[in-house]
């Protein structure tokens, strides 16, 4: 008997863990695994919403079997593409060659181009419906959140919205399936961790699709990773309109790249003036040692962020940059920064850092500050002088 469970009116979860990938997208550390939802509508007519990636197929296809027995799946809704979500589809046609694969005009390029599928096509636009019999689903189209052909897909009956990616994080369902049955501490982390790093650069498109799902009556969100939310789907719903909004919390992130200690040194020093000050949130990484996911969801979640790094070849120690090119790439605003380091000659990992702040335009707090070979006191001096500015800032702000 595998995992499964009836949702409401007959909607079973049929999702799998996968907890042997290390790495998400081949990049992504899954430190706690990670869940591929999908989910059986087993109503006159059988509808799939979206697959699982291939490696889980088996357990996949004896999920829907023993649902639904010898009976055949009438139709599978491909609200997204991306392979842990399609990989499971051409093995699901060969079970059931009469399924219709629905999806929108964007979908099918991906379908062909993918597996190579041209045939049970059925396109549906916006607003279209489809009636299962008791199940009446309507689609709402929401381009690039986070590719071209996503779409939600909403079920008018039981008022479930099936949100593909949106609202979905990182984290195997250890047990827990819903909202209400797990601790979201880790859930919020992870979940925020993939929209930072997966979703958050269409943050736009996120808003648009929250404006355009404003006016419904979403008692469920049935994502395809992380929990099921059936007592408090508003949680997730402010959480995304929050984070795809920039906003920021009361706290500090303070990441460096350091070869000899000199520049960990700077950090750990600014880090207890900043405490000393009243700040309690400050999160100090080593950028070659926490995977930079991790520090982006910070950096995601707090307001004030101080980069250090040492010279490195004229350039920015090379962990923080590739730090720097997610920032850059990830369309994040409204965040304070402030810039620290050190050197032996002529320099570059400050001014590196420097150029990454003209670039991305966020306010600088205070001067930036420069050693050369190691910090003494006129450094330890101005990184006490910054850490009280960014901690009086962040107190004006958001209060005591
Ligand atoms: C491989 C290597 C390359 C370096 N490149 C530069 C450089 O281009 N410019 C510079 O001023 N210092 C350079 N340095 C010196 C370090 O940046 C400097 O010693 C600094 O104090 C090291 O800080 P840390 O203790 O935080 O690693 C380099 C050091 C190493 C080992």
């Amino acid at each position: 008997m595998n995992c499964r469970l009836n949702i409401k009116d007959n909607i079973h979860w049929i999702g799998v863990n996968d907890r042997e990938t290390t790495l998400f997208e081949n990049y992504w550390p899954l430190e706690q695994g990670v869940a591929y939802n999908s989910y059986l509508i087993n109503d006159e007519k059988i509808a799939i919403m979206d697959t699982v990636k291939f490696n889980k197929t088996t357990e996949y296809l004896e999920k829907i079997k023993e649902i639904i027995g010898d009976r055949p799946v009438d139709y599978l809704i491909v609200n997204h593409m991306e392979p842990d979500h399609s990989g499971s589809m051409l093995a699901l046609l060969g079970a059931y060659p009469d399924m219709k694969i629905v999806g929108n005009k964007k979908t099918f390029p991906f379908i062909e181009g993918f597996y190579g599928i041209t045939k049970n096509h059925y396109v549906v636009d916006d607003g279209d419906e489809l009636d299962l019999g008791y199940h009446k689903l309507k689609f709402y189209l929401t381009p690039m959140v986070h590719w071209p052909e996503t779409m939600m897909t909403y079920d008018q009956t039981s008022k479930i919205l099936f949100s593909m990616d949106a609202f979905g994080g990182f984290g195997a369902l250890d047990g827990g399936i819903f909202d209400d049955e797990i601790n979201f501490d880790f859930y919020e982390d992870e979940t925020r961790r993939y929209y930072s790093n997966i979703v958050a650069k269409y943050s736009p498109m996120v808003q648009r699709s929250l404006k355009k799902l404003s006016d419904l009556d979403i008692q469920i969100i049935a994502p395809t990773h992380g929990p099921i939310w059936r007592t408090n789907p508003e949680k997730i719903l402010n959480l995304y309109d929050k984070w795809s909004k920039f906003e920021a919390e009361k706290g500090v992130v303070i990441v460096y790249g350091s070869m000899y200690g000199n520049t960990a040194k700077m950090a750990d020093y600014l880090a207890r003036i900043i405490a000393e000050n009243g700040i309690k949130n400050v999160k100090v990484y080593d950028a070659s040692k926490t995977h930079n996911s991790y520090i982006l969801s910070d950096i995601w979640k707090y307001r004030s962020v101080i980069i250090g790094s040492c010279a490195y070849n004229t350039k920015v120690f090379s962990s923080v940059e590739t730090l720097l090119a997610k920032l850059s790439n990830s369309g994040l605003k409204d965040r304070w920064i402030s810039v620290f380091g050190n050197k032996s000659w002529s320099g570059g990992g400050v001014s590196g850092i420097e150029a990454f702040v003209q670039e991305i335009g966020w306010e600088k707090i205070g001067p930036s500050i420069e050693a050369t070979y190691s910090p003494k006191d006129a450094e330890f001096e101005s990184l006490k002088s910054l850490g009280k500015e960014v901690a009086q800032k962040l107190t004006e702000t958001y209060g005591d």
